[in-house]
């Protein structure tokens, strides 16, 4: 089953063709990730999914963009129930400055929950989602901001599981992190697909290549190739794709 489905997708910032006729079915419980040199493309595909480009001046976008088989443009769709179904964590960690109970508390308040059992109930369940339980759990009325990179990524995964996404979206999630951190969010995250879609932007192949089952290569908005992670990196179908691959530009 495909949890996203894109087709002919075109978007611009005012008048620069950023992302070029893509078409890409993004499967259920599965890790996909997008590569590609710098400005390629990549974070802006990763945006069009749940609707973060609306917050840019000038952006137009084309085509269909379907989650379950419904347009997420279409003006039916409740934006805010969308980033809810469709959750993100970007490069840098970016946790509120408050503590690390409110942090994960937040996005189920402000969708209603009021009960104080059952927001400790779901900073708990967050919590260990985020393979992060057993660390905070004597320190939760910390400030966040007093945590190391590596577990404020983690938090920020758990405050985006505490809204009970379908999807989470990764923006280089593990870029600013040490080798140990970053490995404990890869183990995380092939974890996490049990549940959840993930889709990831990632300037690391060899992450691509130890988590993602599938793998799509961008250059200049266009989308060369897609497919199996280990195909894309072991038989490339395009020429481009074995010359990036191979580390010869980008
Ligand atoms: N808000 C914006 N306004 C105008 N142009 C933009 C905007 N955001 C991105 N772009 C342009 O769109 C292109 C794609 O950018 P994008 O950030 O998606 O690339 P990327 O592949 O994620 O790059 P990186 O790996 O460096 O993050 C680039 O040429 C970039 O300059």
């Amino acid at each position: 089953m495909d949890k996203f489905t894109i087709r002919d997708l075109n978007l611009y910032y005012s008048g620069f063709h950023a992302l070029k006729s893509i078409n890409l079915n993004l499967p259920s419980n599965e890790i996909t990730a997008f590569i590609g040199p710098s400005g390629c493309g990549k974070s802006t595909l990763l945006k069009t999914l749940n609707r973060m480009n609306d917050l840019v001046e000038g952006c137009r976008i084309e085509g269909d963009v379907l989650l379950d088989g419904q347009d997420i443009y279409d003006s039916r769709m409740d934006v805010n129930h969308l980033r809810k179904r469709v959750g993100m964590v970007f490069q840098k960690a970016n946790p509120f400055p408050m503590s690390i109970y409110d942090n994960v508390a937040y996005g189920p308040r402000t969708h209603g929950v009021k009960n104080k059992t059952q927001l400790d109930e779901i900073v708990e369940s967050s919590l260990r989602g985020a393979a992060i339980w057993d660390e905070l759990k004597d320190r939760l009325k910390k400030n966040a901001m007093g945590l190391s990179g590596g577990q404020q990524q983690r938090l920020c995964i758990a405050r985006a599981l505490a809204v009970q996404p379908e999807v989470l979206l990764m923006d280089e999630a593990t870029s600013a992190l040490d080798p140990i951190s970053t490995s404990k969010i890869e183990d995380l995250v092939l974890e996490l697909k049990k549940k959840y879609t993930i889709i990831m932007v990632t300037h690391n192949m060899q992450q691509a290549l130890r988590v993602a089952d599938n793998t799509a290569f961008f250059l200049l908005g266009e989308m060369i190739e897609y497919d199996r992670t280990e195909k894309l990196f072991s038989v490339p179908s395009n020429k481009k794709t074995e010359e990036y691959i191979t580390g010869r530009f980008g």
